[in-house]
């Protein structure tokens, strides 16, 4: 079982000591894996309900449900170019429909009108043939032609008033495309929240190779990507702050987003600013430590006015868990969404646990299960890099046989279970 705050397990003599049982988690109350991300998500309020014209709404998450004004299609349509007839054959063509044609005449048995896919069909016609399948001796048509083929119904795709989606379905190019096929031209949705960066380091390089005393910046050239995969908007480019506390107070209080990321500040050392510019400001912390490798001095606290701020590690990896972890749970509640439920999959050689933290390890699907791909030190990117997930091991006293899976882009769909 995970040790959480105030779990202190009994020592056999009746006493609860929980500094002899404190494990190897450097911060003291650094919470589960699964509390901490649910505490996110919790933590976060979603945004403001707008009306979104569609050439803006991509991305956002429908707020009310995606109703259907009309029947789709408005009339019966012909589903492929070629003749629309009446009856038996052989038929006599006696015109031509054009796709916007408003109204042909009506068909008598042993009749048949040139048509265009989607163009409506004349009153009367009973089946479509297709062009390649007619035979025309002068205006004369043979072919075949089985009963209602080729004919799209009227309200086929939907009658007026069917609910076509639910509120919580993201916006996407195929929503996008129903809603106008319906002819809606704006939906009621909530938008993207905004997400702001900034990277601390007095070390940090942002062009060349790390040498001694200084490090290439690796945070900030993931954060725009994670953010946009997550399905937030990013609030300007990433800001570089030196190990400064009154800069970094000074940037908390200015920067305007929903979420702002802070990386490089999180543990306790002399530079690392964080918490008491958080204090500072009066925030308040939701969570303060996951017990979690790598990523455990990840923080995530409110500001008076709501703002939401996220401490990542300063170790890359450390801090890409930590987005996914706290960032992902709060911006899903941001966008009106629930935290989905992450799928096990089998660990076939197994991974060893971590006694008392869940680890994230970097892993490739095959088809018998997880299988890990070395390179996951809290510094490392090159495990992510080329893994397709990270599975989440439980702690626990031995090796894990199956773990649940974190998609490395927050955008993907959960796999099915
Ligand atoms: N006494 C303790 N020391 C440390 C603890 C702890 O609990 N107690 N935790 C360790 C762990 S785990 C991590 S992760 C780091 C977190 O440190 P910070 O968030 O305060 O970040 P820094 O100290 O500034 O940097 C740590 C490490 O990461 C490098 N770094 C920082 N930013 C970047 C960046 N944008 N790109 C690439 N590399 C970056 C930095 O140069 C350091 O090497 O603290 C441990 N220590
Ligand atoms: O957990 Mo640190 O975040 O392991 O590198």
């Amino acid at each position: 079982m995970e040790d959480g705050p105030g779990r202190t397990p009994d020592d056999g003599r009746g006493v609860r000591r929980r500094a002899d049982l404190e494990p190897a988690v450097p911060r003291r109350d650094a919470l589960p894996w699964d509390v901490a991300r649910a505490l996110a998500h919790a933590a976060a309020r979603p945004g403001t309900v707008v009306r979104r014209r569609l050439d803006e709404a991509d991305g956002c998450v429908l707020a009310t449900p995606l109703v259907s004004p009309v029947a789709v299609p408005p009339v019966d349509r012909a589903a492929m170019d070629g003749y629309a007839v009446r009856g038996d054959g052989p038929w006599r063509v006696i015109g031509h429909v054009a796709a916007g044609a408003v109204e042909a005449r009506e068909l008598e048995d042993g009749q048949a009108t040139g048509i265009v896919t989607g163009a409506a069909v004349p009153a009367g016609a009973t089946s479509v043939m297709r062009s390649e399948d007619a035979v025309l001796t002068g205006d004369l048509l043979e072919g075949p032609a089985e009963h209602g083929r080729h004919i799209r119904r009227a309200g086929e795709e939907c009658e007026p008033g069917d609910h076509l989606l639910p509120a919580g379905v993201i916006v996407d190019p195929a929503v996008l495309g129903l809603a106008a096929t319906v002819g809606l031209n704006s939906l009621v949705v909530i938008p993207p929240p905004t997400v702001a960066a900034l990277v601390t380091g007095d070390e940090l390089v942002h062009r060349g190779p790390s040498s001694p005393g200084r490090t290439r910046d690796a945070i900030g050239p993931m954060l725009p990507g994670l953010t946009a995969r997550a399905g937030a908007k990013a609030a300007g480019a990433v800001t570089h702050l030196p190990d400064s506390r009154e800069r970094l107070v000074q940037a908390l209080r200015e920067t305007r987003a929903d979420l702002l990321l802070v990386s490089g500040s999180s543990a306790s050392g002399p530079a690392d600013h964080l918490r008491p510019a958080l204090s500072e400001l009066g925030a308040e912390m939701i969570v303060d430590g996951v017990a979690c490798r790598p990523g455990h001095p990840q923080a995530l606290a409110v500001l008076p006015d709501g703002r939401l701020v996220l401490g990542l590690p300063g170790n890359p990896f450390a801090a890409f868990v930590a987005f996914l972890t706290l960032g992902v749970a709060a911006i899903t509640r941001l966008r009106g969404l629930p935290l989905p439920e992450l799928h096990q999959i089998a660990v076939p050689g197994g991974i060893p646990c971590h006694p008392s933290s869940t680890r994230l390890v970097p892993i490739r699907l095959t088809p018998q299960g997880a299988v890990p791909v070395g390179h996951g030190g809290s510094a490392m990117l090159r495990g992510p890099a080329i893994a397709d997930a990270l599975a989440v091991v439980a702690p626990g006293p031995s090796e894990a046989i199956a773990a649940r899976l974190l998609p490395l882009d927050p955008g993907a769909r959960p796999w099915a279970g």
